[in-house]
């Protein structure tokens, strides 16, 4: 990409700056969009925390940072340009009155970007912050990360306060997995391609599997993740934005409310699960001790500083339905879990058996067509096909052997870099585009269905389904498929599950 006349120098506005988040992800991000020239010759990096810090010190720190978290060997001329863009300010978040010192660092005549790394519950305080020394324009965008929300209510409130200050149009509510280039692909494999426009609906494809297995833990998050728990971890946010992708009917332009309202309708119609149907379409499990990648890791009940009570799931199975003219019929089965034996996402599509079967006894269940989205790691599509064996037979019959045709997109685009979610993310805000982030309306609509699921696992006081780290998760999400006699893919990457 090359910059254009229409790319404004933005002041990029990071609070939380020594966060996390900050650390790990968003000062490595910004690094590689200045390597690669993306980032606008005048456009500066604010850097906010609550502590006082001479700029120098936070230089040495955003270097240490990079240094560990992104390039062990740092571009120096990369790094030259991008140090002189920092400038620190220090802001009590909480505290209206100290947002003043920003009149220092940010220029008004430029646009403003102010990206929240923080705990949301005080995205509240810094809009009013900001608001308070008359730094809110029209032109100011205002990146908010998730979770928005414990829950429907709670996002509403959030929602709101952020709304008392700025416009949905200024808003970009973050889920980094839509800056995932195999995620974006999605769009592009299902619109770019005739071949898959056409057979993309219930005449054509008999299930859908999106599974999101991580062989981490919860890497010492058991604060957050504890009150949080698989479904709203990844469920609420990842794992339905990929499920909107799929089946979302195709949008006028890929514009950002074309994408957004197309989405949105899928939300609309996925089927309630509720405590009627909750048993039958949900499965959930928590991780005891095990083996992963051959090191012995500790349960979930054992982790630091763990409440053995806890009831908190780390594994999710969920058959979903969506309720439309092109879906009716066809599951799509989400999977997503903490300590599995290996770390993949993929979209797998089954696509429906032949209706008549011309290759005699010997393959009277012919297999049926798959598509397979790897979406990390080993980027790339796969279908299978059936195939004639070459050579002759003295029956005259036909010999099949299944295939693979499969694009791998370290082969296929060996050399090009394939850029980390927040890349893509951070380069969008600054240029103003929101196609690849959330929409109040689709995020309040994700909660109100994962709300009633919760709300139905509450009731049931069932506990999670133990299931040992290195596994696939408990049995019954193996019957969650298997009493429709269908089973879980098998991931190449992944073990047999
Ligand atoms: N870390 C991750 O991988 C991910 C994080 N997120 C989200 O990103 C956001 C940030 O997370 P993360 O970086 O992990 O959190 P951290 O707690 O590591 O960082 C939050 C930062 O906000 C600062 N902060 C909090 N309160 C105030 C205040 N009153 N005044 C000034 N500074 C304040 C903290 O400062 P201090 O250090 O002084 O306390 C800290 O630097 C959260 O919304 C989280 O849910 C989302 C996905 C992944
Ligand atoms: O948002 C989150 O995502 C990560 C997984 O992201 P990935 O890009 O590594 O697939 C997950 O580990 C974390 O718990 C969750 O908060």
């Amino acid at each position: 990409m090359v910059l254009d006349n229409s790319y404004e120098p933005c002041d990029f506005v990071l609070f939380g700056t020594l966060g996390d988040l900050s650390r790990r992800k968003l000062l490595p991000s910004l690094y590689q969009l200045e390597k690669a020239n993306l980032m606008h010759p005048d456009t500066t990096i604010v850097g906010v925390a609550r502590q006082e810090m001479e700029l120098d010190t936070y230089i040495e720190e955003v270097h240490a940072n990079l240094v560990k978290f992104g390039e062990k060997n740092l571009c120096e001329e990369t790094w030259e340009r991008m140090k002189a863009r920092l400038h620190y300010a220090c802001v009590d978040m909480k505290d209206v009155g100290s947002y003043c010192v920003l009149d220092d660092h940010v220029n008004p005549n430029r646009t403003m970007v102010c990206y929240l790394a923080t705990p949301p519950a005080i995205y509240g305080d810094i809009c009013r912050g900001l608001h308070s020394c008359k730094i809110i324009d029209s032109s100011v965008r205002v990146v908010l990360e998730k979770p928005i929300g414990h829950d429907l209510e709670s996002s509403k409130v959030i929602n709101e306060q952020v709304a008392e200050y700025f416009d949905e149009k200024q808003i970009y509510r973050i889920d980094h997995y839509l800056g995932k280039e195999t995620v974006l692909n999605l769009v592009s494999l299902r619109f770019a391609n005739s071949i898959f426009a056409t057979n993309w609906d219930h005449n054509c494809i008999d299930h859908v599997q999106i599974s999101v297995a991580e062989s981490v833990g919860i890497e010492g998050r058991w604060g957050y993740f504890d009150d949080a728990g698989q479904m709203r971890d990844m469920v609420q946010n990842h794992l339905l934005q990929i499920l909107s992708l799929v089946a979302m009917e195709p949008p006028t332009t890929l514009d950002a409310d074309s994408i957004r309202d197309e989405k949105l309708k899928v939300l609309k119609a996925l089927r309630s699960i509720n405590s009627f149907n909750i048993n039958e379409s949900t499965v959930r499990g928590q991780y005891t001790s095990g083996f992963v990648k051959g090191e012995e890791v500790p349960g979930y009940l054992e982790e630091e500083g763990a409440n053995t009570q806890s009831k908190t799931e780390t594994f999710i199975a969920i058959k979903a339905e969506i309720d439309n003219w092109r879906w009716a019929g066809v599951p799509f089965y989400l999977r997503t879990g903490k300590r599995m034996p290996t770390k993949v996402s993929e979209v797998v599509i089954y696509f429906k058996r032949q209706p008549h079967n011309l290759f005699g006894d010997s393959f009277k269940n012919l297999p049926p067509n798959k598509l397979v989205i790897r979406l990390q790691p080993d980027e790339g599509v796969e279908i299978t096909v059936m195939n004639k064996v070459p050579g002759l037979t003295s029956s005259g019959s036909m010999d099949l052997q299944k295939s693979k045709l499969n694009l791998s997109f370290s082969e296929a685009f060996a050399d090009e870099r394939i850029p980390d979610a927040y890349e893509k993310l951070l380069l969008e805000v600054m240029l103003g585009n929101q196609a690849l982030f959330v929409r109040r309306d689709e995020i309040e609509q994700a909660w109100t269905w994962v709300d009633s699921i919760l709300e139905a696992w509450k009731q049931s006081s069932e506990p999670p389904e133990p299931y040992q780290a290195g596994t696939w998760g408990p049995v019954d999400s193996i019957g969650l498929l298997a009493r429709e006699n269908r089973s879980w893919y098998e991931s190449k990457t992944g073990k047999k599950k």
